[in-house]
């Protein structure tokens, strides 16, 4: 058993929560959402062009980027955060350029050392799986595919293929933090894309209250919870961790309970 598939196969769905790293007092932060309930945590490598991104989760990047937030940084925050969290699984999520750079080999490496389980790669599409994946899973890392509404019969097997830990169901065909997707397309495409695979299926974007969190896991193995907690710690600065707590903790509760 891996720490993600752990994770999953938890007797309720899981949590998952996103920060950008760099910004704020990221592990403070993190230790804050952990705490909350968060079954898994994925950290954002701050990017100059982040195009998958909307409004809040972009100018996390910017405050990130302007505090001279690097790679090594990253991947530093992941260490320590290993060191605190033994049993919590850690994704990375970013763009190809920042992870590709210093050798994919190096990336791999440097991740697995930093005690990452999965890397989300946004603009490496299937086709390109050579750029990365085979690095990442010759370290033990899984590489997490993304589908979308857009993903249809003839693309999902491809995408599916090679994808470990698991599969992450964007919501919404566009950017991060706008509305949530009605249910019943959520549903109708989760069931999909499990006829497709045998990993989990987590969801995501657009998913910022409880309520919304609740109804998507009764239909999903997990939920994605992103910019309304990169919101929070634009607001709160140094109080952050006490209200990512608390939103993690409403969520955690609503997603345990759903099923
Ligand atoms: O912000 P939202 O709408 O809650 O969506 C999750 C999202 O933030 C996180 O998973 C994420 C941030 N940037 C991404 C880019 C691609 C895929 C996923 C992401």
């Amino acid at each position: 058993m891996t720490r993600l598939s752990t994770a999953f196969a938890k007797p309720h769905p899981a949590l998952v929560c996103f920060l950008t790293a760099g910004d704020g007092d990221t592990a403070a932060n993190l230790d804050a959402m952990v705490e909350g309930g968060a079954d898994v945590i994925e950290l954002g490598m701050p990017f100059t062009d982040p195009m998958a991104d909307g409004p809040a989760i972009q100018k996390a990047n910017i405050r990130s980027l302007g505090k001279g937030t690097t790679t090594a940084d990253v991947l530093h925050i992941a260490t320590e955060f290993r060191q605190r969290h033994p049993e919590v699984p850690l994704v990375l999520m970013g763009y190809a350029n920042p992870m590709i750079r210093r050798g994919p080999e190096w990336f791999a490496q440097a991740a697995k050392n930093a005690g990452v389980d999965g890397v989300i790669c946004v603009d490496i599409p299937p086709e390109e799986d050579d750029a990365l994946g085979p690095q990442l899973r010759a370290a033990g890392i899984a590489p997490i595919r993304l589908a979308t509404p857009t993903t249809d019969d003839k693309r999902l097997p491809a995408v599916v293929e090679g994808s470990e830990g698991f599969l992450y169901y964007v919501a919404v065909a566009g950017i991060t933090g706008m509305q949530q997707a009605a249910i019943e397309s959520i549903e109708a495409n989760v069931s999909r894309i499990k006829a497709a695979t045998d990993i989990p299926v987590a969801v995501g974007f657009g998913v910022r209250t409880p309520e919304q969190a609740r109804e998507i896991a009764r239909v999903a193995d997990g939920v994605v919870v992103g910019s309304a907690l990169v919101e929070l710690v634009a607001e709160h600065g140094t109080a952050a961790p006490a209200k990512l707590r608390e939103l993690t903790a409403s969520l955690a509760e609503a997603v345990h309970a759903a099923r």
